[in-house]
């Protein structure tokens, strides 16, 4: 395997990253009025508009030549044919299965998975409609009413995040909240809301062992019994999502309350199958259909669209861009619609996790920065709290500006005041305001010489902060899954790219191991382990305060 810089695209891409760096962006729009329609593309419920990050057409023609010479064409038959493209965990990846609605077979070692997802989808819609219809009925007889999902990072930001962003179409049959927390305020505030007759508890884990969401798991058991009184009510109350039969059954989970998934299905990547259980029951089966549905497109899209005008390919040829030739080392996710307002934690696992590495497939360490830092919150919240930074601060945040031409709810002329904001702050991000331009304004409020000049420096926008935008038509069903379809085919071709194994995740195992055998010595008498002395005085201080 060749090392990425070696190829004579990413060469390339070094000279016309050194020649861009010294352009700016408000001249390539000046020097260009095709420039909007060159640099977007439309596909069913979305404007991709990248006319505003800082390439042109030759450094666009390299970027295309790059995705050739990575072969990235033929690791995307791989994700889709089920290979075993995690092969640090030996392991297919195929989220794409379990919203593949094209009829055809799917297999994994000898063996077609569609059946098994058809089968584990219709338990999900057959179960919905009991809940929601008030068939299903708890240890006195009483229907459903609030829903209590109990996972952590990939099996709760997918759920949650989908459940923000829909909440608006909810016909109200029923509550849903989530715990994934392993601090017990969260925990406790849920359960002193929810009434343990009309609680029905999802625990989602894959692994079923994490240790956060199985203490939750156990202190919902011990609170539900202090009023049921009889273990045999459980199975009423508790049913699960997990690969894992074994541990759900030592839960006393029944084997027909629990809803499998399969270890082709990463965590981050996990919200279409089971784990997605929490949005069926709280906005019934068809949202979540329909959810599947708008990433089947995608797929489609990412499958058959030419690499000039694949949405999910350019956004990780610009990612790479940005990040690993133009030295930008963080990005911000914008949402301009309340809805999508988990979407930056929900990106955050998934970009970070995936491709937050350093090393390339074959174990070297690589010679680039790969994944930037995804952070951000809805943008209008944004523009009061850290805009500044991104204005004028002396690090280029490239951002995704996310919004849609119809709000879930109009309210008097709160949505053009808002789209006002996001269409203002790419404009300014991008052209800033250079000195000539402050000093007329400046004039024209009749400000003495002296302050003028006082003021110049810092009034001065250097302009050239690369942005992104989308718009959706509105935040529907297939809207979320559109849109986080088109964020993981990214992090895939990202991976490809910069020759990382998105699929693991090692980065988190350390942590974990030492955060058990700390719990010993909190829980414990006489378990003592030698750390550094910060790690000691740490411990020592907890301990004899608490
Ligand atoms: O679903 P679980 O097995 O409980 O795992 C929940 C989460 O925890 C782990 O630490 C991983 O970092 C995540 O990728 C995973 O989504």
């Amino acid at each position: 395997m060749s090392c990425r810089s070696n190829l004579s695209s990413w060469q390339a891409l070094e000279q016309s990253a050194a020649n861009l760096k010294q352009q700016k962006l408000k001249s390539l729009f000046a020097q260009d009025d095709q420039r909007f329609d060159k640099f977007s593309c439309q596909i069913p419920g979305l404007l991709f508009d990248y006319s505003k990050q800082l390439i042109d057409e030759d450094a666009f023609s390299h970027l295309i030549s790059l995705v050739e010479e990575v072969n990235l064409d033929a690791w995307r038959k791989k994700m889709f044919c089920g290979e075993k493209i995690n092969f640090t965990e030996d392991r297919a990846v195929l989220h794409t299965a379990l919203r593949n609605r094209s009829g055809s077979s799917v297999m994994v070692d000898g063996e077609d998975v569609m059946p098994a997802v058809q089968t584990e989808l219709d338990k999900i819609k057959h179960f919905t409609e009991k809940v929601r219809s008030g068939e299903w009925t708890g240890y006195t007889s009483k229907a459903v009413k609030d829903i209590v999902a109990i996972g952590v990072g990939g099996s709760n930001l997918g759920p949650q995040m989908a459940t923000e962003a829909l909440k608006a179409h909810t016909d109200d049959k029923l509550n849903v909240h989530y715990v994934s927390n392993v601090d017990g305020v969260q925990l406790a505030d849920v359960l002193n809301k929810v009434d343990p007759e009309t609680s029905l508890f999802v625990i989602s884990s894959k692994t079923f062992t994490t240790s956060e969401t199985m203490t939750n798991a156990n202190s919902a058991v011990k609170w539900f019994l202090n009023s049921a009184k009889s273990e045999a009510a459980i199975e009423k109350h508790f049913v699960a999502v997990s690969t894992n039969l074994q541990k759900t059954r030592a839960f006393g989970i029944a084997d027909e309350n629990v809803f499998t998934m399969w270890d082709w299905v990463g965590g981050r990547f996990s919200l279409w199958s089971a784990i997605g259980l929490p949005i069926s029951l709280y906005l019934g089966f068809e949202v979540f259909s329909d959810i599947l549905a708008g990433a089947y497109e995608i797929d489609e899209h990412f499958k058959n669209a030419p690499t000039s005008q694949n949405i999910p390919i350019i956004m990780a040829l610009l990612s790479v861009w940005n990040t690993s030739f133009l030295g930008y080392k963080a990005q911000a996710i914008l949402p301009y619609d309340q809805a999508l307002h988990m979407l930056p934690a929900y990106l955050q696992q998934g970009e970070m996790e995936s491709n937050g590495k350093s090393v390339a497939f074959d174990g070297r360490t690589v010679e680039y920065t790969t994944v930037p830092l995804i952070w951000g919150m809805t943008g209008i919240n944004g523009q009061h709290a850290f805009y500044q930074y991104l204005h004028q601060g002396n690090n280029i945040v490239p951002a995704d500006f996310i919004a849609s031409v119809k709000p879930q709810k109009v309210v008097d002329k709160h949505h053009d005041i808002l789209l006002s904001n996001f269409f203002a702050q790419t404009e300014a991000m991008m052209a800033g305001v250079d000195e000539q331009q402050v000093r007329k304004d400046l004039a024209e409020k009749g400000i003495a010489q002296e302050k003028v000049e006082q003021l110049i420096a810092h009034k001065i926008h250097q302009g050239n902060r690369p942005t992104t935008s989308m718009i959706l038509d509105t935040v529907d069903a297939k809207a979320v899954g559109r849109l986080i379809a088109l964020y993981e085919h990214k992090i895939f071709c990202q991976g490809i790219l910069l020759e990382i194994c998105s699929f693991d995740q090692w980065g988190v195992e350390l942590g974990k191991g030492l955060a058990s055998a700390i719990e010993a010595e909190l829980t414990q008498d006489n378990v003592h382990h030698e750390h550094d002395s910060s790690t000691n005085g740490l411990i020592a201080y907890y301990k004899q305060r608490r």
